[in-house]
């Protein structure tokens, strides 16, 4: 396992990294990354669309940009708030340590906190090179229903966080809007009238 030394970076924009597909973007998904900036010492926090995630299959997924510009749209106004498609110029399927490596490499004044949830951290010893992402980034686990936590004492780094559960998932709206649901108030006001 690597060892490199977790550094308090004081002076560097401590920035947390929130991926996933966002197909489509929720409240649930806003609400926790409101959460996490009011609430933790984050000083802001950039939504990464994943063009695909390696343990999903991409059939199922909407086309890249319009992903990214339902959450651009979703999230305009807040300052803390960025949307990013950096993963949609690095290899795909992008892995995240790749991704969290090419971060580090281009924003040299910013220390990346990884956004992950319980769901998530059960599975992560199946993450590419999954020791290097839990060795050397500060990780940010937020609850999931269903999902106990356990953190080994010697990552200091990754904390539990007690963010309000909001069970809203993207494939609940999929399929609600297949069956011709009108779910509108699960997503961001911004988006409610586009297609998707
Ligand atoms: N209700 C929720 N509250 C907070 N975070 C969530 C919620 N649902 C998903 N997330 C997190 O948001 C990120 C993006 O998730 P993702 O796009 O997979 O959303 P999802 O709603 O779980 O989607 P799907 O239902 O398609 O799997 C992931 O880190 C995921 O753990
Ligand atoms: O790096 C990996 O091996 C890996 C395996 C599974 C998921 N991920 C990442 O985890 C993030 C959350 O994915 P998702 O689809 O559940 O929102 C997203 O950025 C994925 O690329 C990464």
């Amino acid at each position: 396992m690597e060892t490199k030394l977790i550094q308090d970076a004081t002076g560097k924009r401590k920035t947390g990294i929130y991926s996933g597909s966002f197909n489509p973007v929720h409240i649930g998904h806003l609400a926790l990354a409101n959460w996490l900036c009011e609430f933790t010492e984050l000083d802001e926090l950039w939504f990464l669309i994943t063009p695909h995630n390696p343990l999903k299959a991409k059939g199922e997924l909407m086309d890249d940009r319009l992903r990214y510009e339902l959450v651009k749209k979703s999230i305009a106004g807040y300052p803390k708030f960025q949307a990013s498609d950096f993963e949609f110029s690095l290899p795909q399927p992008t892995y995240t340590i790749h991704t969290l490596r090419a971060l580090e490499k281009n924003y040299p004044d910013r220390e990346f906190y990884f956004i992950m949830g319980a769901d998530n951290w059960k599975y992560i010893t199946r993450w590419v090179e999954y020791e290097s992402i839990v060795s050397n980034y500060p990780i940010f686990i937020y609850p999931r229903k269903g999902f106990d936590v356990e953190i080994p004492a010697q990552y200091p780094h990754i904390k539990l966080v007690d963010a309000p559960l909001i069970e809203i998932s993207s494939s609940f709206i999929r399929q609600a809007y297949e069956a011709g649901k009108d779910v509108r108030f699960f997503l961001p006001e911004a988006i409610r009238n586009l297609p998707f």
